[in-house]
């Protein structure tokens, strides 16, 4: 997404204008989101009257717990916490809500500065990496934004109260002029933006296709144990790159259902040939996992081909993404990639993290009779640039 649309953001921020967050994917709900360090009496009344659900103050809760604030008994993993007034009021006026979150995240004050039970929500936001709620967006945004990482977020509900009608959103914000941006769109800034994968470990690794070096990260982002195998390239070079995911069929058993093995068995000898890197990416079966992916080449031993067969198990036909990817790049110090692939999702994806792909080079795998339809497939509806294949078409 583009930088100046984020700083437009912040601009409206510091105008007094709050941002629309759209959930599309957990809660299907939108909230006015500020930061609550900048909120002010007019802001609060604003939430109320066109937000209309429940008004909050967001804040990381490892920081709300070392202030003091403790978290509400909850059957359902809610995370909400005491909720607070400042000062001697009743607490519930704007001005009055407004300065309990400007005093929030002030960092300085601890629960006892604060009288509880009080009239602000107060929700603690878990890693924006282990939940991605308007919680752990909101306050990633006004950080990345500058500002201090607590948040004001309400819900915004239509005319019958309804939280769903992302259309009334949409309208609404219009009407009021105010920026839209997604959590999705927010989790990407943020990929971009932090560092959220590092080396851990390097080491020789001779191969039958030459010497590597084999590098293990220490990884923040999903958890899981992504390698890259590095062959130097000569100075002032751009590396050729190749990003594999998982294919333990594939890769390990020489299955003969797929391109993987062939291609991976090619692109470490070019990478061995010209240096370059080859990151093996731990999402098997395009984002679902083996047993997932045994459930689908099932269905497709009935006559369907991989794309319906993704779909028919409640999955998207590609569930894949390159922020592991992009992140292992950026902690070697890499930039610029030729990228040896013929699915243009995955050049996509990089760019829009700020990888610069020169150029890419096709890598075509072993055509058989038991992948021809599989390719085929990629070809017609993934749009695989698989044209060259002989013996495809
Ligand atoms: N769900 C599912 N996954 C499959 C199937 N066949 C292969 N895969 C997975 O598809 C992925 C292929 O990964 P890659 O070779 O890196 O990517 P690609 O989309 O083929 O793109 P390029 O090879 O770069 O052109 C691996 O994770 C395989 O496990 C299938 O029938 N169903
Ligand atoms: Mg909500
Ligand atoms: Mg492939
Ligand atoms: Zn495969």
């Amino acid at each position: 997404m583009d930088e100046e649309f984020v700083q437009s953001i912040r601009d409206d921020f510091l105008n007094g204008k709050p941002v629309v967050v759209i959930d599309e994917e957990r809660e299907i709900e939108a909230d006015f989101v500020f930061p609550a360090e900048l909120m002010d009496e007019r802001i609060t009344e604003f939430f109320v009257r066109y937000g209309k659900g429940l008004f909050c103050v967001v804040g990381p809760e490892e920081n709300l717990l070392k202030r003091g604030f403790f978290r509400l008994p909850s059957n359902y993993g809610a995370n909400y916490f005491v909720p607070i007034d400042w000062g001697t009021g009743t607490g519930i006026s704007t001005i009055e809500r407004a300065t309990t979150c400007n005093k929030i995240s002030d960092e300085t004050t601890t629960l006892q500065d604060f009288k509880y039970p009080g009239h602000v929500t107060l929700i603690g936001a878990k890693e924006f990496t282990t939940r991605r709620g308007h919680s752990e967006s909101s306050v990633e945004l006004v950080r990345l934004l500058g500002f201090k990482p607590f948040s004001c977020i309400v819900e915004i509900l239509d005319e019958t109260g309804n939280s769903h009608n992302l259309e009334y959103v949409k309208d609404l914000a219009k009407h009021f002029k105010l920026k839209v941006i997604t959590i999705n769109q927010i989790w990407k800034l943020y990929v971009k933006h932090e560092k959220l994968i590092e080396v851990k470990a390097v080491a020789r690794l001779p191969t039958e296709y030459g010497e590597f070096e084999i590098y293990a990260f220490d990884n923040k982002l999903d958890g899981k144990e992504h390698v890259a195998i590095v062959r130097k390239w000569p100075d002032q070079s751009i590396p050729l790159v190749r990003i594999h995911s998982e294919c333990f069929t594939g890769d390990t058993l020489s299955s003969l259902r797929c391109d993987c093995g062939s291609q991976l068995s090619s692109a470490l000898k070019r990478i061995a040939e010209n240096g370059g890197i080859l990151i093996y990416l731990r999402q098997e079966g395009r984002g679902i996992g083996l047993t997932n992916k045994i459930k689908a080449y099932s269905l497709q031993d009935k006559g369907i081909d991989t794309y319906e067969a993704n779909v028919k198990l409640g999955f998207k036909p590609d569930e894949r993404d390159y922020a592991a990817a992009y992140q292992i790049l950026k902690s070697l110090g890499v930039q610029r990639i030729v990228l040896l692939t013929n699915n243009p999702e995955k050049v996509k994806q990089l760019e829009d993290f700020g990888i610069s792909v020169e150029r890419t080079e096709r890598l075509f795998g072993r055509l058989t009779e038991h992948n021809k339809f599989y390719l085929k497939t990629k070809m017609v509806r993934f749009n695989h640039l698989l044209e060259g294949i002989e013996g495809l078409i």
